[in-house]
């Protein structure tokens, strides 16, 4: 699939970032960032987070996914390229080919841990250390419907196949991690007694899983730092966004203390999927812009996601944080004027740190004059500033009218300027 076409009618925009000054603090606003982590919040990991790029997994879920070996290699080696710490693949139990994609992408010598992700139970788990993988991400439902529906196994039957399982993928000096799934929706008690257990054995990490899409960033707050008191391992978290909560809630479990967060490219996964790596990156790098420029490699992002779009064959949102067409297009006069004159008025995010462009539209009957007479110094003419009001007023009545593009506003520029010299 070809990159999402940039409309015709817009206009680059050279980068003029300044420093604002706040009326409120004496210090600069970039100084202090207010969109930092919270002091109260002592646990918080958000300047120290990891990432466990899920697209080989739970992106393989999606209902469109079918991905080649050849296409998870590629895959793989773009995330590692990006930066992420950990690539999940689909259980080599799910078929023969998984398998072999398995040992294939952790012969690929990336610097990237490699981790397959598997039912808590030993058949699969012998067959997962055998792969080469880094390490083992082992699940279990423990939320009354999947007792119940799923694996109908008891909390007791959980407990002891997951001290099995765990101990036996350590002896072989692998990572494991262990979760619950659907643990928003699970028994606090359970969670706490299944959590506390695994860490006592040694598990490198907990896992808690929003299977549903159902938990709002403040219950995922709150159940991260209760974790938090009971476990001294590592907590990584899962989150799906049927509800639209993904990247808030992933925030929030960062701001409680967990360290890592699952995610996929474009957040493809079950259903409408899970956190997307590019809405994360958006949202950390307002909040830990050091940390996060210099560990991930931002300007890859739009090609990875069109790799993975063009993979499943789905186009870019338009609405996609920081790659969707318009994420940097200014469009009415209010803001193209301010934004010409500082671009920090109405962007939290810096197009340049993605490799991006930021552009501002002028052929509109929203269009003002502070943008017309940009167009006419990039056009090299020269107008006074009541001409180039009299030309804005002629872009309007136009565009009244039909739907106007570049050309068409410089073919009316371009008249006036001709006939006020003749
Ligand atoms: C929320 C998530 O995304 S979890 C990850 C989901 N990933 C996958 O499902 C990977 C792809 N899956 C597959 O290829 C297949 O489901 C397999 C190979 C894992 C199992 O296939 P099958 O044996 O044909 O079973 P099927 O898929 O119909 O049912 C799932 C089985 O796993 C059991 N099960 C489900 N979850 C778990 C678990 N976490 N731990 C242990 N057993 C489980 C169920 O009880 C059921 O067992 P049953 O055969 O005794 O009924
Ligand atoms: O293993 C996990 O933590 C998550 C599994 C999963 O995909 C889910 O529960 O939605
Ligand atoms: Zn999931």
């Amino acid at each position: 699939m070809a990159p999402q076409p940039i409309p015709e009618d817009y206009q680059p925009v050279v980068e003029s970032r300044g420093t604002v000054n706040s009326p409120i603090f004496s210090t600069p606003i970039n100084q202090l960032n207010p969109y930092g982590p919270n002091p109260a919040d002592f646990l918080s990991n958000v300047n120290q987070f990891q990432l466990i790029d899920s697209t080989l997994r739970e992106g393989e879920q999606f209902a469109n996914a079918f991905f080649s070996t050849e296409k998870k290699i590629e895959i793989a080696k773009a995330l590692d390229e990006f930066g992420v710490d950990y690539i999940e693949l689909t259980s080599p139990v799910a078929s023969e080919q998984s398998k072999k994609d398995c040992e294939a992408i952790c012969k690929l010598g990336l610097k990237a841990k490699i981790l397959t992700h598997i039912r808590c139970h030993m058949d699969d788990a012998r067959i997962a250390v055998e792969t080469g993988v880094d390490g083992v991400d082992v699940v279990i439902g423990t939320s009354k419907f999947l007792r119940e529906f799923s694996h109908g196994k008891d909390m007791n039957y959980i407990a002891n196949s997951a001290v099995e399982v765990i101990n036996f993928v350590k002896s072989k000096g692998i990572e494991i991690r262990f979760s619950s799934e659907d643990s928003f929706r699970s028994d606090l008690v359970d969670l706490l007694n299944i959590y506390k257990t695994v860490d006592k054995i040694g598990v490198n990490r907990i896992g808690i899983a929003d299977t549903v899409g159902c938990a709002n960033p403040r219950q995922v707050y709150e159940l991260v730092r209760t974790l938090k008191s009971v476990v001294s391992c590592d907590i990584e978290c899962h989150f799906h966004n049927d509800t639209g909560c993904s990247i808030a809630n992933a925030y929030c479990a960062l701001e409680g203390g967990a360290k890592l967060i699952d995610v996929s490219v474009l957040g493809i996964g079950e259903r409408n999927g899970i956190t997307p790596l590019g809405g994360l990156m958006a949202r950390m790098i307002v909040a830990a812009p050091e940390y996060v420029k210099d560990k991930y490699n931002l300007k890859m992002l739009r090609d990875i996601e069109n790799l993975v779009a063009d993979a499943v064959e789905v186009n870019i949102p338009f609405n996609n944080p920081i790659t969707g067409f318009c994420a940097f297009t200014h469009k009415a006069g209010i803001h193209a004027k301010a934004i010409l004159a500082n671009p920090s008025t109405y962007e939290i995010l810096n197009p340049n740190d993605f490799g991006m462009t930021r552009y501002i539209h002028f052929a509109h009957r929203l269009t003002g004059w502070n943008a017309i007479k940009s167009r006419v110094e990039q056009l090299n003419l020269n107008l006074t500033d009541e001409q180039i009001k009299e030309v804005t007023s002629k872009v309007k009545s136009m565009a009244d009218i039909r739907s106007l593009n570049i050309d068409d506003v410089d073919s009316i520029i371009k008249k006036y300027h001709s006939e006020i010299k003749a």
